[in-house]
């Protein structure tokens, strides 16, 4: 129960909602227990009359009495069990709404790395299944808990006092049949968690056959997935029936036990009669209607256990995430102001995930307002650069500072929002198009959007679909080639405005014509503003005002297209062989 405990906190906030639900399960159970003792007022009303000690019309009168007694209390329980449920399994919904927040929000918060370490199934699953499986015990666990424990404790009493004997053989099954349900949900648990797992795997397996499936059909390998499909499907096959096999004992098994139950209370209770130790036979048919109110709850206590413990195992992967702490941390509050003057002071930095030191011991200057350009050969560490800038990741060793402050010195938000990023690769929502580029600014208007699509020369683009800007993308919508989706990105940056703009080689998937229309309008745009632009293409570099060339992690080459043209080396060497390809 120790991973239990973060859940008290929410306990804690419906207190009161949880004590009338409490009191609503204690009144409710208590009805319940009128109706069998009237049972055994009505029997034994007829037994006087048939031995003539009351007349016709009194036991009428009494009968018509217990009926209704037993009739209204049947309707008030009735009535307590529904208010039962509308209380404590509310409260399991609001608890379950709270921790999806507070899980969802702690995700939000997490750095970058996290991401990274962790599968987005995974991440679903504890925010889903997980927390579905805690529900389980805040709500039904609880309510089942108390309304056993309530019964128990005002019935076993009130059998003693009746036939303790009797009592005492009736109840005699049914720690019995709880041990065996026990035992039965155990197993239960242990191959619905395997069943569970599998449907994690088939869904992850489904999912990227979905996602690659043009590669799948272009590599014509469709027999070959539905084989493996196939091998999936059987093992699922397998271990649901082990499943279905259990879960079909749990009835008959019960069904079994009470049986045996009744048939005690019967050949127990009759033999008491023909003695005279009990004075009527409605004892006999009071305890029979005990055994079968007690029946239900005597199982529920092993179905409780396997809940609670699964509840348990869930909390402990939820508790997992929500200890860690974020890696990238705001440590000031109050907003700052970013002119975007950027320095880098010997900086290293080693991907912890993979350990591959990305950036070794760069420096380098860049003044608000100039535009820097960022070349070399894949994997030298350019977009760790731009991450770096966004504090996306913190360095390992060295500085980056930003107007002269480090970053970590400067609030988080005002960094981010002083930045417009456009990644390698442009990620869109299955939203329109509009609202897409909105995303950069919230309150922009259908001018404002219009007017950086036609700077980012991607306007043409959306006015040749027949929703134009109202077009869905993504899965719901139509798919947006490479080069449009990198220039609806752009656009999105540049309605933002920022202090900084970080453009990760976002232009090549688009021809050389239109990568020097977007050039020439990000100039104008970015003049007074600082701009980073990652590229593999020398047309992209050559306008900047600084071209830094990387080689695995060290700056190898640094200075203008006129400076770094008039050496030999790697930066001469691309312009060459670029050009003559563009020949
Ligand atoms: N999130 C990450 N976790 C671990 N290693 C990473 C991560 N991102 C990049 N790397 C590694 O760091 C090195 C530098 O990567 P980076 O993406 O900065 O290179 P790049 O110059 O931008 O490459 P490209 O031109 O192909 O985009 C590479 O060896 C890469 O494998």
């Amino acid at each position: 129960m120790k991973e239990l405990k973060h859940l008290n906190k929410y306990f804690k906030k419906y207190w009161f909602k949880l004590l009338i639900g409490v009191l609503i399960t204690i009144i409710a159970r208590i009805f319940s227990l009128i109706m069998p003792s009237y049972v055994n007022n009505s029997i034994q009303a007829v037994e006087e009359f048939m031995a003539n000690t009351i007349s016709l019309s009194e036991a009428k009168g009494m009968l018509l009495q217990y009926i209704l007694i037993i009739v209204g209390a049947a309707l008030l329980s009735a009535l307590f069990t529904f208010l039962m449920r509308q209380t404590i399994i509310n409260i399991s919904r609001y608890i379950e709404y709270d921790l999806k927040n507070e899980v969802f929000d702690h995700y939000q918060s997490l750095s970058l790395n996290f991401y990274k370490k962790n599968r987005i199934g995974d991440l679903m699953n504890r925010i889903s299944e997980d927390i579905n499986q805690v529900r389980m015990y805040a709500g039904p666990a609880i309510m089942y808990g108390i309304q056993t424990l309530t019964l128990f404790a005002c019935l076993v009493p009130l059998m003693f006092i009746k036939a303790p004997t009797l009592a005492a053989y009736t109840l005699l099954p049914l720690p019995i049949l709880s041990v065996l349900i026990y035992q039965i949900s155990k197993v239960i648990h242990k191959r619905s968690t395997k069943v569970q797992e599998f449907l994690s795997t088939l869904s992850t397996f489904t999912q990227e056959s979905f996602s690659g499936i043009s590669v799948i059909k272009a590599y014509s390998i469709e027999p070959r997935i539905n084989a493996e499909l196939r091998e999936l499907a059987t093992q699922g096959k397998a271990t649901s029936m082990s499943l279905a096999k259990v879960n079909a004992w749990f009835f008959p098994l019960m069904i079994l036990l009470i049986g045996i139950s009744n048939i005690f209370v019967v050949y127990i209770g009759g033999r008491q009669y023909i003695n005279g130790d009990i004075e009527s036979i409605g004892v006999i048919a009071e305890f029979i209607l005990y055994v079968n109110m007690l029946t239900w709850p005597v199982a529920i206590v092993g179905w409780l256990t396997s809940i609670i413990q699964t509840a348990e195992a869930s909390q402990k992967r939820i508790n997992e995430f929500l200890m860690q702490e974020p890696s990238v941390k705001n440590e000031v509050l109050q907003p700052t102001v970013i002119h975007g003057d950027i320095e880098f002071k010997n900086v290293t930095f080693t991907y912890e995930d993979t350990d591959i030191t990305a950036l070794k011991g760069i420096s380098f200057k860049v003044k608000a307002g100039q535009t820097v350009a960022i070349l070399g050969k894949t994997g030298s560490g350019k977009s760790t650069i731009l991450d770096l800038v966004a504090r996306l990741y913190d360095v390992t060793s060295g500085e980056v500072l930003i107007d002269g402050i480090p970053v970590q010195k400067h609030n988080l938000n005002s960094l981010r929002n002083s930045i417009g990023a456009v990644p390698q690769d442009a990620f869109l929502f299955s939203d329109t198009i509009e609202n897409n580029i909105r995303f950069g600014n919230e309150n922009a208007t259908h001018d404002e959007i219009v007017a950086v699509a036609k700077k980012a020369v991607v306007h043409k683009n959306i006015e040749g679909f027949a929703k134009k800007y109202n077009t869905i993308l993504g899965e719901r919508g139509i798919t947006l080639s490479g080069g449009q989706k990198q220039r609806v990105s752009i656009a999105r940056a540049l309605l933002k405005n920022p202090q900084i703009y970080l453009f990760d080689d976002c232009l090549s998937a688009v021809d050389t014509e239109t990568e020097e229309e977007i050039l020439n309008n990000l100039k104008k745009v970015s003049e007074s503003k600082t701009t980073l632009i990652v590229s593999h293409r020398v047309s992209s570099a050559k306008n900047a005002d600084k071209i830094i060339i990387l080689d695995n992690g060290k700056i190898i080459q640094e200075g203008t297209h006129q400076e770094l043209n008039n050496v030999e080396g790697y930066y001469k060497e691309l312009y060459l062989n670029q050009l003559s390809g563009k020949e």
